[in-house]
């Protein structure tokens, strides 16, 4: 096995996941504490402790290449567990989402990752990230299903945004169908620095929501700053969410500091604009930030002939992006939302 060795002796992953941007030959070893590791494609490594475990924990990065820092907080946490440096108590699947757009350092190669989940891609073939998207799929629910019994899941997909923002680190809660959103959620998102969460309202083609909704994990698209080249983030805003994850992974249990409403920032999507004509603009400029609230009334967008104005008093834009394809969410708008009966 052509990189077998070197995967033990240095735990490198992600350089062997950067070499082999399209497959892998999966193998598999254990670690002198006993834990089992499978690699089951490039980017794609489980963790299986020799202990009975109650969490079946996957945590994704690159699935936008250029999105680094989780790539480094990711990296590191796999380095230390085949080193021997980090023991696990819980079961993990880490995910690096898509090689070749980590070495071209771009958001994806043909389309755009995050939009082919939850069949989305249609089981076509047509490029290498509708191919993953369908790969991704199933290595996640042959995760989350070969462990049997009553068990915990979780999926945190970690990303950085291309915009700054008002709220540095946020989270996507993607949309639960009606079931209540987890104050004990809140409750970890805080610990790992992020207060901000949005709550969507319908369904999406995200890996988070595929996992949400296909397999009731308690998951998130979590945004940890702004878009960086690797060697330029500052890895010390990531600490909280570092020690946050390796606690999660590593702890029978977590305790997180109780909950208080006052703690975070909560928001819900007011609406979702698409873009339909290769005439999209915004009357913002690029550093116009995340949470920017806009009065009732002033132009949002505007979509061929079409013009979007905020329609209620303080209407903040989320991810503007005009050079989405055709058809895809160009932005997102949010308002405050409060801790309500929603919650358990
Ligand atoms: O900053 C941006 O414009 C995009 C950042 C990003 O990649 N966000 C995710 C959010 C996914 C979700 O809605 O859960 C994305 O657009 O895929
Ligand atoms: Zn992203």
């Amino acid at each position: 096995m052509t990189y077998l060795t070197e995967l033990k002796q240095s735990g490198d992953f992600l350089s062997i996941t950067r070499a082999n941007e399209f497959s892998l030959e999966p193998v598999s070893f254990t670690l002198d504490n006993g834990t089992l590791v499978e690699v089951h494609d490039t980017g794609v490594i489980q963790f299986t402790p020799n202990i009975t475990t109650t969490k079946d924990i996957v945590l994704s990065s690159a699935v936008h290449g250029n999105e680094t820092a989780p790539i480094e907080i990711c990296d590191e946490l796999i380095q230390q567990i085949i080193l021997g440096k980090l023991t696990l108590a819980q079961r993990v699947l880490f995910i690096f989402g898509n090689p070749k757009s980590i070495n071209i350092g771009q958001r994806f190669v043909d389309e755009n990752l995050n939009r082919l989940f939850n069949g989305a891609h249609n089981n076509e073939t047509d490029n290498p990230e509708k191919v993953r998207a369908q790969n991704l799929e199933a290595y996640v629910r042959n995760f989350f299903e070969q462990a049997e019994g009553d068990r915990y899941r979780c999926h945190y997909d970690l990303h950085t945004a291309i915009r700054g923002s008002k709220n540095e680190k946020f989270a996507v809660y993607p949309f639960l169908h009606g079931k209540p959103w987890k104050k004990s959620q809140l409750q970890f998102l805080l610990s790992c620095g992020v207060n901000t969460v949005l709550m969507m309202r319908s369904a999406a083609t995200t890996f988070s929501y595929f996992s949400s909704y296909q397999f009731g994990a308690d998951a998130f698209t979590i945004e940890l700053g702004q878009v960086k080249p690797f060697g330029q983030n500052n890895m010390a805003s990531f600490a909280k969410t570092k020690a946050t994850l390796t606690a999660l992974i590593s702890q029978e249990s977590v305790e997180y500091k109780d909950f208080n409403a006052s703690d975070f920032e909560l928001f819900t999507v007011h609406r979702t604009i698409n873009r339909t004509q290769e005439a999209f603009s915004f009357p913002f400029s690029d550093s116009a930030v995340n949470f920017t609230g806009f009065s009732k009334g002033e132009l949002l967008a505007t979509d061929g002939d079409t013009e979007y104005f905020a329609e209620v008093e303080g209407e903040a834009i989320i991810f503007p992006n005009a050079n989405v394809a055709l058809g895809q969410r160009a932005l997102l708008t949010v308002v405050p939302l409060e801790v309500d009966e929603n919650f358990i």
